[in-house]
Protein backbone atom coordinates (compact mmCIF):
# COMPACT_ATOMS: atom_id res chain seq x y z
CA UNK A 1 0.00 0.00 0.00
CA UNK A 2 1.33 3.42 -0.83
CA UNK A 3 1.08 5.27 2.32
CA UNK A 4 -1.04 8.67 2.22
CA UNK A 5 -2.73 10.77 3.66
CA UNK A 6 -6.25 12.38 3.28
CA UNK A 7 -6.30 15.63 3.67
CA UNK A 8 -10.24 17.51 4.17
CA UNK A 9 -9.42 20.15 1.38
CA UNK A 10 -7.29 18.19 -0.24
CA UNK A 11 -6.99 14.54 -1.97
CA UNK A 12 -3.32 14.84 -2.66
CA UNK A 13 -1.24 12.13 -0.92
CA UNK A 14 0.64 12.67 1.00
CA UNK A 15 4.50 10.80 2.49
CA UNK A 16 4.59 9.74 5.77
CA UNK A 17 7.56 11.87 6.23
CA UNK A 18 4.77 14.84 6.17
CA UNK A 19 3.36 13.43 9.72
CA UNK A 20 7.31 12.52 11.20
CA UNK A 21 8.16 14.90 14.13
CA UNK A 22 10.74 13.35 15.70
CA UNK A 23 13.57 10.23 15.41
CA UNK A 24 12.69 7.69 12.58
CA UNK A 25 12.39 4.16 13.23
CA UNK A 26 14.56 1.86 12.13
CA UNK A 27 13.48 -0.38 9.83
CA UNK A 28 11.50 -3.27 11.08
CA UNK A 29 11.29 -1.68 14.30
CA UNK A 30 8.31 -1.85 16.85
CA UNK A 31 6.24 1.05 18.18
CA UNK A 32 4.64 2.32 20.73
CA UNK A 33 1.33 4.51 21.74
CA UNK A 34 1.27 6.58 24.53
CA UNK A 35 -2.08 9.27 25.39
CA UNK A 36 -0.74 12.22 25.79
CA UNK A 37 -3.13 14.45 26.68
CA UNK A 38 -6.70 14.11 27.33
CA UNK A 39 -8.46 12.06 30.47
CA UNK A 40 -6.54 9.16 30.03
CA UNK A 41 -2.69 10.15 29.46
CA UNK A 42 0.01 8.49 30.62
CA UNK A 43 -1.66 5.26 29.08
CA UNK A 44 1.36 3.93 27.08
CA UNK A 45 1.29 0.58 25.37
CA UNK A 46 3.67 -1.60 22.59
CA UNK A 47 1.55 -1.90 19.35
CA UNK A 48 1.61 -5.41 18.24
CA UNK A 49 -0.49 -6.30 15.50
CA UNK A 50 -4.20 -4.42 15.08
CA UNK A 51 -4.98 -2.37 18.01
CA UNK A 52 -8.67 -0.48 17.95
CA UNK A 53 -9.10 2.69 19.87
CA UNK A 54 -12.69 3.85 20.81
CA UNK A 55 -14.98 4.17 24.05
CA UNK A 56 -16.04 0.85 23.64
CA UNK A 57 -13.47 -1.17 21.95
CA UNK A 58 -12.59 -4.70 23.80
CA UNK A 59 -9.02 -5.78 24.44
CA UNK A 60 -8.18 -2.41 22.93
CA UNK A 61 -7.15 1.11 24.03
CA UNK A 62 -10.04 1.87 26.10
CA UNK A 63 -10.30 5.78 26.25
CA UNK A 64 -13.10 7.13 28.63
CA UNK A 65 -12.76 10.74 26.51
CA UNK A 66 -16.74 11.23 25.97
CA UNK A 67 -15.25 13.39 22.63
CA UNK A 68 -13.65 9.67 21.09
CA UNK A 69 -16.37 7.42 18.96
CA UNK A 70 -16.75 4.21 20.42
CA UNK A 71 -14.90 2.97 17.70
CA UNK A 72 -12.63 5.15 16.37
CA UNK A 73 -8.89 4.52 15.02
CA UNK A 74 -7.52 1.56 14.17
CA UNK A 75 -3.82 1.22 14.17
CA UNK A 76 -1.64 -1.39 12.67
CA UNK A 77 1.96 -2.59 12.88
CA UNK A 78 3.28 -3.25 9.39
CA UNK A 79 6.60 -3.70 8.60
CA UNK A 80 7.08 -0.07 7.11
CA UNK A 81 5.62 1.25 9.96
CA UNK A 82 2.02 1.87 11.25
CA UNK A 83 -1.12 2.34 9.49
CA UNK A 84 -3.07 4.58 10.93
CA UNK A 85 -6.98 4.20 9.52
CA UNK A 86 -10.26 6.42 11.38
CA UNK A 87 -12.76 4.07 11.61
CA UNK A 88 -15.80 6.23 10.68
CA UNK A 89 -15.29 8.53 13.79
CA UNK A 90 -17.79 11.35 14.33
CA UNK A 91 -15.31 14.43 15.46
CA UNK A 92 -12.22 12.56 12.86
CA UNK A 93 -8.28 12.03 13.44
CA UNK A 94 -5.93 14.68 13.17
CA UNK A 95 -2.61 15.75 12.55
CA UNK A 96 -0.85 18.55 11.89
CA UNK A 97 -4.22 20.56 11.13
CA UNK A 98 -5.29 18.01 8.66
CA UNK A 99 -7.72 15.30 9.01
CA UNK A 100 -6.39 11.64 8.59
CA UNK A 101 -8.59 9.04 7.00
CA UNK A 102 -5.89 6.27 6.44
CA UNK A 103 -2.42 6.98 6.19
CA UNK A 104 1.16 4.95 7.94
CA UNK A 105 3.46 6.40 9.68
CA UNK A 106 7.29 5.14 9.83
CA UNK A 107 7.84 7.54 12.62
CA UNK A 108 7.19 9.74 15.68
CA UNK A 109 3.68 11.17 14.67
CA UNK A 110 0.87 12.65 17.06
CA UNK A 111 -2.76 12.54 16.39
CA UNK A 112 -5.69 14.23 17.79
CA UNK A 113 -8.99 12.78 18.42
CA UNK A 114 -11.77 14.73 20.33
CA UNK A 115 -9.56 16.09 23.55
CA UNK A 116 -7.05 13.01 23.05
CA UNK A 117 -3.51 13.18 21.83
CA UNK A 118 -2.10 9.81 21.14
CA UNK A 119 1.87 9.99 20.08
CA UNK A 120 2.89 6.62 18.17
CA UNK A 121 6.64 6.72 18.93
CA UNK A 122 9.08 3.88 17.57
CA UNK A 123 10.57 1.84 20.64
CA UNK A 124 14.09 2.47 20.89
CA UNK A 125 15.52 -1.09 19.63
CA UNK A 126 16.69 -3.46 21.98
CA UNK A 127 20.61 -3.82 20.33
CA UNK A 128 20.77 0.11 20.01
CA UNK A 129 24.02 1.21 21.32
CA UNK A 130 22.07 4.46 22.00
CA UNK A 131 18.73 3.78 23.73
CA UNK A 132 17.12 7.03 24.68
CA UNK A 133 18.10 7.60 28.18
CA UNK A 134 14.97 7.87 29.85
CA UNK A 135 13.80 9.37 33.06
CA UNK A 136 10.36 7.87 34.02
CA UNK A 137 8.54 5.25 33.46
CA UNK A 138 4.62 5.59 34.29
CA UNK A 139 4.47 8.02 36.96
CA UNK A 140 7.56 6.86 38.14
CA UNK A 141 10.90 8.84 38.17
CA UNK A 142 14.45 8.44 37.95
CA UNK A 143 17.24 9.55 36.15
CA UNK A 144 20.57 7.05 38.19
CA UNK A 145 21.54 4.19 36.48
CA UNK A 146 20.23 1.32 38.27
CA UNK A 147 16.87 3.12 37.68
CA UNK A 148 16.97 3.78 34.05
CA UNK A 149 18.01 -0.41 33.87
CA UNK A 150 14.69 -0.98 35.97
CA UNK A 151 12.71 0.53 33.80
CA UNK A 152 14.77 -0.75 30.61
CA UNK A 153 13.67 -4.27 32.07
CA UNK A 154 9.97 -3.39 33.57
CA UNK A 155 9.33 -2.24 30.21
CA UNK A 156 10.40 -5.64 28.59
CA UNK A 157 8.50 -7.37 30.98
CA UNK A 158 5.26 -5.42 30.76
CA UNK A 159 4.73 -6.75 27.37
CA UNK A 160 4.57 -10.29 28.39
CA UNK A 161 2.17 -12.25 30.46
CA UNK A 162 4.90 -13.46 32.80
CA UNK A 163 4.74 -12.62 36.62
CA UNK A 164 6.32 -9.68 38.85
CA UNK A 165 7.87 -9.50 42.17
CA UNK A 166 9.26 -5.87 43.05
CA UNK A 167 11.31 -6.12 46.41
CA UNK A 168 12.44 -3.08 47.99
CA UNK A 169 12.25 -1.49 51.22
CA UNK A 170 9.24 0.30 51.97
CA UNK A 171 8.53 3.28 49.70
CA UNK A 172 10.71 2.97 47.53
CA UNK A 173 7.98 2.77 44.79
CA UNK A 174 6.96 -0.87 44.58
CA UNK A 175 3.41 0.59 43.91
CA UNK A 176 4.23 2.98 41.69
CA UNK A 177 6.06 0.49 39.72
CA UNK A 178 3.25 -1.94 40.01
CA UNK A 179 1.45 0.52 37.81
CA UNK A 180 3.36 1.66 35.31
CA UNK A 181 3.98 -2.14 34.76
CA UNK A 182 0.19 -2.53 34.01
CA UNK A 183 0.07 0.48 32.17
CA UNK A 184 2.81 -0.40 29.75
CA UNK A 185 1.10 -3.58 29.19
CA UNK A 186 -1.22 -4.99 26.65
CA UNK A 187 -3.65 -5.10 29.52
CA UNK A 188 -3.84 -1.54 30.23
CA UNK A 189 -7.09 -1.16 29.25
CA UNK A 190 -8.65 -3.01 31.76
CA UNK A 191 -8.28 -3.07 35.61
CA UNK A 192 -5.45 -2.30 37.92
CA UNK A 193 -6.45 -3.97 41.54
CA UNK A 194 -4.71 -3.43 44.44
CA UNK A 195 -4.53 -6.17 47.34
CA UNK A 196 -2.76 -4.90 50.51
CA UNK A 197 -2.06 -8.44 52.12
CA UNK A 198 -0.45 -6.58 54.70
CA UNK A 199 -3.64 -4.41 55.77
CA UNK A 200 -6.29 -7.29 55.64
CA UNK A 201 -7.49 -8.91 58.84
CA UNK A 202 -6.05 -12.65 58.31
CA UNK A 203 -9.40 -14.22 58.46
CA UNK A 204 -11.16 -11.88 55.91
CA UNK A 205 -8.29 -11.97 53.31
CA UNK A 206 -9.63 -15.20 51.38
CA UNK A 207 -12.93 -14.09 50.88
CA UNK A 208 -11.15 -10.29 49.67
CA UNK A 209 -9.33 -12.07 47.06
CA UNK A 210 -11.81 -15.13 46.03
CA UNK A 211 -14.91 -13.06 46.91
CA UNK A 212 -18.01 -14.63 48.85
CA UNK A 213 -21.09 -16.54 48.41
CA UNK A 214 -24.11 -14.90 50.48
CA UNK A 215 -24.43 -16.79 53.68
CA UNK A 216 -20.95 -18.10 53.16
CA UNK A 217 -20.15 -17.17 57.02
CA UNK A 218 -21.22 -15.58 60.19
CA UNK A 219 -21.53 -11.52 58.52
CA UNK A 220 -21.58 -12.68 54.77
CA UNK A 221 -24.90 -10.79 54.03
CA UNK A 222 -24.54 -9.95 50.84
CA UNK A 223 -22.29 -11.77 47.93
CA UNK A 224 -19.00 -10.77 47.47
CA UNK A 225 -16.70 -10.43 44.07
CA UNK A 226 -13.42 -10.24 44.77
CA UNK A 227 -10.44 -8.79 43.91
CA UNK A 228 -9.11 -11.44 41.61
CA UNK A 229 -12.37 -11.73 39.72
CA UNK A 230 -12.50 -7.73 39.81
CA UNK A 231 -8.96 -7.57 38.23
CA UNK A 232 -10.56 -10.27 35.07
CA UNK A 233 -8.32 -8.94 31.81
CA UNK A 234 -5.98 -6.91 33.64
CA UNK A 235 -3.59 -7.11 36.68
CA UNK A 236 -3.78 -7.65 40.00
CA UNK A 237 -1.17 -6.05 42.45
CA UNK A 238 -0.34 -7.93 45.18
CA UNK A 239 1.08 -5.41 47.87
CA UNK A 240 2.84 -7.19 50.66
CA UNK A 241 2.61 -10.76 49.58
CA UNK A 242 5.20 -12.00 52.29
CA UNK A 243 1.92 -11.24 54.71
CA UNK A 244 0.13 -13.76 53.08
CA UNK A 245 -1.56 -16.70 55.26
CA UNK A 246 0.69 -19.60 55.26
CA UNK A 247 -2.68 -21.58 54.80
CA UNK A 248 -4.16 -19.56 51.65
CA UNK A 249 -0.88 -19.75 49.82
CA UNK A 250 -2.07 -23.01 48.30
CA UNK A 251 -5.09 -22.05 47.09
CA UNK A 252 -3.75 -18.48 45.73
CA UNK A 253 -1.25 -21.13 43.83
CA UNK A 254 -4.18 -23.40 42.64
CA UNK A 255 -5.99 -20.22 40.94
CA UNK A 256 -3.21 -18.79 39.62
CA UNK A 257 -2.35 -22.22 37.84
CA UNK A 258 -5.79 -23.28 36.98
CA UNK A 259 -7.47 -19.78 35.67
CA UNK A 260 -10.24 -20.73 37.84
CA UNK A 261 -11.41 -19.45 40.96
CA UNK A 262 -13.82 -20.41 43.53
CA UNK A 263 -15.73 -18.32 45.36
CA UNK A 264 -15.64 -18.73 49.93
CA UNK A 265 -18.89 -21.35 50.46
CA UNK A 266 -19.36 -21.44 46.36
CA UNK A 267 -18.95 -24.67 43.95
CA UNK A 268 -18.88 -23.15 41.12
CA UNK A 269 -15.40 -22.09 39.32
CA UNK A 270 -15.36 -18.75 37.63
CA UNK A 271 -12.57 -18.22 35.02
CA UNK A 272 -10.17 -15.28 35.95
CA UNK A 273 -6.81 -14.24 33.60
CA UNK A 274 -5.00 -12.32 35.40
CA UNK A 275 -1.29 -11.24 35.71
CA UNK A 276 -0.02 -10.86 38.65
CA UNK A 277 2.47 -8.27 40.22
CA UNK A 278 3.48 -8.81 43.64
CA UNK A 279 5.52 -6.87 45.75
CA UNK A 280 7.22 -7.21 49.39
CA UNK A 281 9.75 -5.75 51.88
CA UNK A 282 11.11 -8.94 53.12
CA UNK A 283 13.73 -11.00 51.75
CA UNK A 284 10.70 -13.72 50.67
CA UNK A 285 13.80 -16.19 49.83
CA UNK A 286 14.39 -16.40 53.45
CA UNK A 287 11.15 -16.92 54.04
CA UNK A 288 10.73 -19.82 52.07
CA UNK A 289 14.00 -20.95 53.75
CA UNK A 290 12.18 -20.30 57.45
CA UNK A 291 9.11 -22.09 56.23
CA UNK A 292 6.79 -19.24 56.44
CA UNK A 293 6.47 -19.04 52.39
CA UNK A 294 5.48 -22.11 50.47
CA UNK A 295 8.49 -21.67 47.40
CA UNK A 296 5.63 -22.93 44.54
CA UNK A 297 4.05 -19.80 44.88
CA UNK A 298 7.51 -18.40 45.46
CA UNK A 299 8.29 -19.70 41.96
CA UNK A 300 5.12 -18.56 40.26
CA UNK A 301 5.07 -15.45 41.49
CA UNK A 302 9.05 -14.24 41.04
CA UNK A 303 9.40 -15.64 37.21
CA UNK A 304 10.73 -12.20 36.70
CA UNK A 305 12.60 -10.60 40.55
CA UNK A 306 13.04 -7.04 40.38
CA UNK A 307 15.02 -5.60 43.55
CA UNK A 308 13.72 -1.39 44.16
CA UNK A 309 16.93 0.10 45.21
CA UNK A 310 16.78 2.48 48.63
CA UNK A 311 16.48 5.56 48.14
CA UNK A 312 20.13 6.16 49.48
CA UNK A 313 21.39 3.66 47.06
CA UNK A 314 20.63 6.51 44.17
CA UNK A 315 21.41 9.87 45.65
CA UNK A 316 21.55 11.40 41.78
CA UNK A 317 17.68 10.73 41.68
CA UNK A 318 16.94 12.76 45.38
CA UNK A 319 17.37 16.36 43.64
CA UNK A 320 15.07 15.01 40.64
CA UNK A 321 12.55 13.27 43.09
CA UNK A 322 12.26 16.78 44.97
CA UNK A 323 11.65 18.90 42.23
CA UNK A 324 8.83 16.47 40.76
CA UNK A 325 7.73 16.32 44.71
CA UNK A 326 7.72 20.33 45.32
CA UNK A 327 5.86 20.46 41.82
CA UNK A 328 3.48 18.11 42.61
CA UNK A 329 2.82 20.00 45.89
CA UNK A 330 1.61 22.55 43.87
CA UNK A 331 5.14 24.64 44.48
CA UNK A 332 7.49 24.25 41.26
CA UNK A 333 9.30 27.37 41.92
CA UNK A 334 10.04 26.12 45.80
CA UNK A 335 13.83 27.34 45.50
CA UNK A 336 16.33 23.96 46.17
CA UNK A 337 19.47 25.84 47.20
CA UNK A 338 22.50 23.80 46.42
CA UNK A 339 22.58 23.75 50.52
CA UNK A 340 19.70 22.40 50.59
CA UNK A 341 19.99 19.46 47.52
CA UNK A 342 23.34 18.70 49.67
CA UNK A 343 21.60 18.12 52.96
CA UNK A 344 18.88 16.09 51.37
CA UNK A 345 21.51 13.57 49.60
CA UNK A 346 23.66 13.08 53.10
CA UNK A 347 20.76 12.12 54.99
CA UNK A 348 19.75 8.13 55.00
CA UNK A 349 15.81 8.36 54.29
CA UNK A 350 14.89 5.51 55.85
CA UNK A 351 11.27 5.75 54.82
CA UNK A 352 12.48 6.15 50.92
CA UNK A 353 10.10 8.33 48.37
CA UNK A 354 7.38 8.61 50.92
CA UNK A 355 9.61 10.06 53.83
CA UNK A 356 10.95 12.59 51.30
CA UNK A 357 7.60 13.26 49.85
CA UNK A 358 6.15 13.80 53.03
CA UNK A 359 9.59 16.21 54.12
CA UNK A 360 8.27 18.18 51.23
CA UNK A 361 4.94 18.66 52.22
CA UNK A 362 6.44 19.70 55.77
CA UNK A 363 8.86 22.05 54.50
CA UNK A 364 5.49 23.89 52.76
CA UNK A 365 3.17 23.96 55.48
CA UNK A 366 5.60 24.57 58.22
CA UNK A 367 8.83 26.13 56.59
CA UNK A 368 10.69 23.48 58.12
CA UNK A 369 13.89 22.22 56.47
CA UNK A 370 15.35 20.66 59.02
CA UNK A 371 15.97 17.07 58.92
CA UNK A 372 17.36 14.51 61.72
CA UNK A 373 20.71 13.31 62.18
CA UNK A 374 19.92 10.08 62.63
CA UNK A 375 16.52 9.38 63.24
CA UNK A 376 14.07 9.97 60.49
CA UNK A 377 11.78 12.98 60.24
CA UNK A 378 7.78 13.24 61.73
CA UNK A 379 5.48 12.14 58.96
CA UNK A 380 2.98 15.18 59.77
CA UNK A 381 2.86 18.04 62.22
CA UNK A 382 -0.31 19.24 63.95
CA UNK A 383 0.42 22.50 61.99
CA UNK A 384 0.20 20.90 58.63
CA UNK A 385 -2.60 22.60 56.33
CA UNK A 386 -4.65 19.22 55.84
CA UNK A 387 -7.30 20.69 53.84
CA UNK A 388 -5.27 21.23 51.55
CA UNK A 389 -5.21 17.73 50.48
CA UNK A 390 -7.47 15.11 49.22
CA UNK A 391 -9.43 13.70 51.66
CA UNK A 392 -7.73 10.32 50.91
CA UNK A 393 -4.41 12.08 51.56
CA UNK A 394 -4.62 13.58 54.29
CA UNK A 395 -6.44 10.57 55.79
CA UNK A 396 -3.46 8.74 55.20
CA UNK A 397 -1.09 11.21 56.27
CA UNK A 398 -3.36 11.33 59.36
CA UNK A 399 -3.09 7.35 60.14
CA UNK A 400 1.00 8.17 59.33
CA UNK A 401 1.51 10.46 62.36
CA UNK A 402 -0.90 8.47 64.55
CA UNK A 403 1.15 5.02 63.43
CA UNK A 404 4.33 6.24 64.25
CA UNK A 405 3.72 8.35 67.08
CA UNK A 406 1.59 5.00 68.67
CA UNK A 407 4.39 2.49 67.39
CA UNK A 408 7.15 4.78 68.73
CA UNK A 409 5.65 5.48 72.60
CA UNK A 410 4.68 1.38 72.76
CA UNK A 411 8.11 0.75 71.91
CA UNK A 412 9.62 2.60 74.72
CA UNK A 413 7.03 1.54 76.91
CA UNK A 414 7.54 -2.42 76.11
CA UNK A 415 11.85 -1.82 75.45
CA UNK A 416 12.04 -2.49 72.62
CA UNK A 417 10.42 -5.97 72.92
CA UNK A 418 8.07 -7.23 69.52
CA UNK A 419 6.33 -9.97 70.97
CA UNK A 420 5.29 -7.37 74.05
CA UNK A 421 4.40 -4.91 71.56
CA UNK A 422 2.19 -7.37 69.94
CA UNK A 423 0.37 -8.81 72.59
CA UNK A 424 -0.30 -5.07 73.75
CA UNK A 425 -1.46 -3.55 70.93
CA UNK A 426 -3.35 -6.86 69.67
CA UNK A 427 -1.57 -7.12 66.53
CA UNK A 428 0.49 -10.06 65.25
CA UNK A 429 3.86 -10.12 65.88
CA UNK A 430 4.11 -10.37 61.55
CA UNK A 431 1.63 -7.26 61.19
CA UNK A 432 4.02 -5.10 64.20
CA UNK A 433 6.99 -6.08 61.90
CA UNK A 434 5.30 -4.84 58.86
CA UNK A 435 4.33 -1.46 60.54
CA UNK A 436 7.76 -0.56 61.68
CA UNK A 437 9.51 -1.30 58.24
CA UNK A 438 6.67 0.77 56.67
CA UNK A 439 6.99 3.23 58.72
CA UNK A 440 11.19 3.31 58.84
CA UNK A 441 11.20 2.51 62.75
CA UNK A 442 13.64 0.14 64.03
CA UNK A 443 13.88 -1.67 66.94
CA UNK A 444 15.74 -4.78 68.71
CA UNK A 445 13.46 -7.99 68.90
N1 LIG B 1 10.30 6.88 41.47
C1 LIG B 1 9.33 7.65 41.97
N2 LIG B 1 8.92 8.75 41.31
C2 LIG B 1 7.93 9.53 41.81
N3 LIG B 1 7.29 9.29 42.97
C3 LIG B 1 7.64 8.20 43.67
C4 LIG B 1 8.67 7.32 43.20
N4 LIG B 1 8.81 6.32 44.08
C5 LIG B 1 7.90 6.53 45.04
N5 LIG B 1 7.20 7.66 44.82
C6 LIG B 1 6.14 8.22 45.68
O1 LIG B 1 6.45 7.82 47.02
C7 LIG B 1 5.29 7.34 47.71
C8 LIG B 1 5.48 5.89 48.10
O2 LIG B 1 5.54 5.08 46.92
P1 LIG B 1 4.89 3.62 46.85
O3 LIG B 1 3.61 3.56 47.66
O4 LIG B 1 4.81 3.23 45.42
O5 LIG B 1 6.03 2.78 47.61
P2 LIG B 1 6.01 1.25 48.07
O6 LIG B 1 7.38 0.75 47.86
O7 LIG B 1 4.88 0.53 47.40
O8 LIG B 1 5.72 1.38 49.62
P3 LIG B 1 5.12 0.26 50.64
O9 LIG B 1 6.06 -0.91 50.60
O10 LIG B 1 5.15 0.97 51.96
O11 LIG B 1 3.74 -0.07 50.17
C9 LIG B 1 4.12 7.57 46.77
O12 LIG B 1 3.57 8.83 47.06
C10 LIG B 1 4.76 7.60 45.40
O13 LIG B 1 4.00 8.37 44.51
Amino acid sequence: MVPYLMGASSTEPLSPDALAEGRPAARGSRFRVVVETGPDARRDLPLEGTLLVGTQVEGGLRLSDPTVSRVHLELQARPEGVRVRDVGSRNGTWSLGVRIHEVTVASEARFTLGKTTLLIQPEPSDEGAETAPRTAFGRALGQSAVMQRLFGVLERTARSAFSVLLLGETGTGKELLAEAVHLASPRSARPFVIVDCGAVVPSLIESELFGHAKGAFTGAHTERQGHLVQAHGGTVFLDEVGELPLELQPKLLRVLESGTVRRVGDNAAREVDVRVVAATHRDLKAEVAAGRFRADLYYRLAVVPVRVPALRERAEDIPLLARHLFQQAGQPDFPLTEELVRRLVGYDWPGNVRELRNFVHRVLAAGDVELPDAQPVSTATATEDLSALTFKEAKERMVEAFTREYLTALLARCGNNISEVARTAGLARSHVHGLLNRYGLKAGD
